[in-house]
């Protein structure tokens, strides 16, 4: 469903004399077959982010191969779009000054979901996700799990085959989290839906992933089950020690690719 084969982006940074070229993404391949939910790790500028913009076509490779559910994303930017659903944590991609329920209706119409489906779908998902208290409110109103939320459903009304999710679970509190990964597991479990998570908190990893990757300096530095990530490391060690050896480099023996 999400095929990388030896991609990498680079940025030119600085002017003239301070200028130089950041490698962001290097010789990266992976492949995320249907229905799978995969973890996507690193420390902070690891090159996360720029995968996640390339994998949703905002940002062109400048090397490899890229394909999302058959698709160049760079160049079929639009067909992907039905293909694919996307939630950024740290933004929202609602209309800030319009209620809710407005949003979705022009996510509609960007998405050409047909009027049935949509009612359809924005019903199960209004109460999957418990909405209806806020359908009403306008965006710039809404607290940041009622926003996530909100999100989320814009990023699903057209039931994409695949979902990336950028930390989705960020700033929210122990209750709305659990419900955000029920939700998450039960609609990889019961739609089949793929999910490739980013997300700094572990526990997303632990409750959700069969599989993890780990990217590092932009190189795929780890990629299998979460019991290959944990045996990376002695068995007394917390799921954050285990990541933590791996960030700063120690690891007994890497499993290859699972
Ligand atoms: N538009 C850009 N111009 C220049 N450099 C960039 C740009 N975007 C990303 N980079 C650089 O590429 C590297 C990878 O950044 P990226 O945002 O992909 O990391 P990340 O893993 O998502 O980090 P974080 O966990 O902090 O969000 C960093 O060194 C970053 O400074």
């Amino acid at each position: 469903m999400i095929e990388l084969d030896g991609v990498g982006r680079s940025f030119t940074v600085g002017r003239r004399r301070t200028r130089k070229t950041v490698h962001a993404v290097q010789d990266l391949s992976f492949t995320v077959r249907a229905g799978e939910f995969v973890g996507y790790l690193g420390p902070n500028g690891a090159g996360k982010s720029t995968t996640i913009k390339m994998i949703t076509g905002i940002l062109a490779p400048t090397s490899g191969r890229l394909r999302v559910a058959g698709l160049d994303p760079t160049r079929r930017r639009t067909s992907l779009a039905r293909r694919i659903g996307v939630v950024f944590g740290q933004r929202t991609t609602l209309w800030w000054d319009l209620p809710l329920r407005d949003s979705f209706e022009l996510v509609r119409h960007l998405y050409k979901v047909d009027q049935i489906d949509f009612r359809r779908r924005l019903s199960e998902l209004t109460e999957l996700l418990d909405l209806a208290d806020f359908l009403a409110t306008p965006v710039r109103q809404l607290s940041l799990g009622q926003r996530m939320r909100g999100d989320l459903t814009a990023a699903l009304l057209h039931d994409p085959a695949v979902l990336v999710l950028d930390e989705p679970t960020i700033g929210l509190d122990v209750v709305s989290k659990a419900a955000m990964r029920d939700f998450l597991r039960r609609l990889n479990a019961e739609r089949g839906t793929t999910v490739l998570l980013t997300t700094h908190d572990l526990g997303d990893i632990e409750k959700l992933c069969r599989r993890v990757m780990l990217i590092d300096h932009g190189s795929l530095a780890f990629d299998g089950t979460l019991d290959d990530l944990r045996a990376t490391a002695p068995e007394e060690d917390s799921i954050e020690d285990v990541v933590a050896r791996l960030y700063t480099g120690w690891s007994p023996a890497l499993p290859a690719e699972g």
